[in-house]
């Protein structure tokens, strides 16, 4: 199958600093690949390389024709001196009409924000009505870079699953940022490594029952465990994560807590 879009040994250079060296990836249609690394490690840089907006010092990408995407930012920047309703927040597509924003905003199981301000907005909500104005151009390709920031778990378990239902209804790619491996794994075909490089990636498998996290998450959320394997037979220092080769991921009891 041809790849929505290929990066060939991309190299990113800002000041005379390597942001980015040697990163190689494809993404397919109906594929769900998150990007985990360390702060710093170029997450965001190369979701801007590969929307456009950041051009690369060397390497190649190859896009589909016509490829359309659709992006969650990590935040946006809204006037508070400017009001705006969630509808004409998504009316900014000027070729949705009103039932398609409902339509949409059901999707994401947001249609009773229609009338309500973007600035009264929770962090759940605001997530998902991002996510709507990606989903409204039918994208072939959705990015989305930490699309769980200020979100609590059972908004976190939510998004992800609205995620992965945008992806069985427009058998898109999706590539999102996300720091929550222990929600996000069984929803992932594969995990890549950023460290400034691809430093590993793995196809991730779900783990079991453990009684901890059925009590934080609920039996949904403990089915979401992480199992990751790591495919190269050399370690890097990249992985802040308890990552080690063909190990079972469990989060530390304290990491649990902070993520309550
Ligand atoms: N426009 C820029 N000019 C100079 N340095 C930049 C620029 N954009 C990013 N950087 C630097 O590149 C590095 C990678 O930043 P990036 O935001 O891509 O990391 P990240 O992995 O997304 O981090 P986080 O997890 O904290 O969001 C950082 O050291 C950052 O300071």
């Amino acid at each position: 199958m041809t790849p929505l879009i290929s990066l060939d040994n991309i190299s990113v250079e800002i000041d005379h600093q390597k942001i980015l060296y040697d990163v190689s990836l494809r993404i397919h249609l109906n594929q769900i690949i998150t990007l985990l690394g360390p702060n710093g490690a170029g997450k965001s840089t190369l979701v801007k390389v590969i929307l456009g907006l950041i051009p690369c010092t060397s390497g190649t990408i190859v896009r589909s024709p016509n490829l359309t995407i659709g992006y969650v930012p990590q935040s946006i920047n809204l006037n508070s001196t400017l009001p705006i309703t969630v509808k004409r927040f998504m009316r900014l597509n000027k070729q949705l009409n009103n039932e398609d924003i409902l339509n949409i905003l059901s999707m994401v199981k947001a249609e009773y924000l229609i009338n309500k301000s973007m600035h009264q907005l929770s962090g759940g909500e605001l997530q998902r009505v991002l996510l709507a104005q990606a989903l409204a151009k039918k994208p072939q390709l959705l990015i989305l870079d930490e699309p769980t920031q200020g979100v609590d778990v059972n908004g976190q378990v939510l998004l992800y699953d609205l995620i992965t239902d945008a992806k069985n209804q427009f058998n898109c790619g999706v590539l999102m940022v996300s720091h929550d491996l222990h929600l996000v794994m069984a929803k992932t075909d594969e995990v890549i490594c950023l460290n400034h490089h691809i430093c590993c990636s793995g196809t991730p498998a779900i783990v079991s029952n453990d009684p901890e996290f059925i009590s934080l998450f609920g039996q949904h959320g403990a089915s979401q465990i992480a199992v990751y394997k790591h495919h190269h037979n050399h370690q890097h220092d990249c992985c802040k994560s308890p990552i080690k080769q063909n190990k079972v991921i469990v989060l530390p009891s304290h990491e649990r807590k902070n993520n309550d």
